[in-house]
């Protein structure tokens, strides 16, 4: 199996420290992960932006959509995202939509998992819609309550959908082999790496981590 590809969370919402951010950690990861109030409070420019500065990088808008996914996704797509992220909550034809407009832009669409009652039922009639990506993803309000991803890991990972998984949720030096070995093939890292004394250290160590398992 292919190493899994790191992602960093991109979570501020300050243009420049986004952009300075991603330059400190670049050589350690594969995927920058335009955080969603990072999206919402500097809009599709930063896309461009990313996407000159970092032509080798691959760029995840984590948009959420809820609703009018293919006209919401489509600007970010043309902008140069490789992968745009739906909520499944927000229904199967909201997720379609995005689905089209990744596949017109040669790009993947990720559905979040976030929140959803019944994550296999999702993840199965999204992987037959076509998703590129199944994104397991305790969120940072659920994770102040104390909740993980690991067990909602195993439950995607061992149906065998022909999707990639990604998992984010607070995953740190610690639990990163763990997931690694649980069957992630996107680990998303965000406040284990830019809450860290040296951003470009920790992004390192998770890298050397990955490749260790
Ligand atoms: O999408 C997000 C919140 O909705 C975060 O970007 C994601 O959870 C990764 O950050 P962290 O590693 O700090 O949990």
């Amino acid at each position: 199996m292919a190493k899994p590809l790191i992602q960093i969370a991109l979570d501020s919402l300050d243009y420049n420290a986004t952009i300075q951010l991603a330059e400190t950690v670049a050589p350690h990861v594969d995927i920058f992960e335009i955080g969603t109030p990072c999206i919402k409070h500097n809009g599709v420019n930063l896309v461009k932006d990313l996407r000159a500065r970092f032509p080798d990088k691959l760029l995840l808008v984590d948009l959420k959509t809820m609703d009018a996914g293919e006209y919401e996704a489509t600007p970010f797509y043309a902008a140069g995202a490789d992968i745009c992220t739906v909520l499944g909550v927000s229904g199967l034809a909201t997720c379609k939509g995005v689905i089209k407009a990744a596949n017109a832009h040669g790009a993947e669409a990720q559905i979040d998992l976030i929140n959803v009652e019944d994550k296999v039922a999702c993840a199965r009639a999204c992987a037959e819609a076509g998703a590129h990506i199944m994104g397991v993803h305790t969120g940072l309000d659920a994770q102040a309550a104390g909740h993980t991803p690991f067990g909602d890991l195993n439950d995607i990972a061992r149906l065998g959908l022909n999707v990639r998984i990604s998992v984010a949720g607070g995953i740190k030096a610690s639990t990163v082999q763990d997931v690694v070995r649980a069957g992630a093939n996107i680990i998303v890292v965000g406040a284990a790496i830019y809450g860290a004394p040296s951003p470009a250290d920790a992004a390192r160590e998770i890298r050397e981590l990955v490749e260790a398992v």
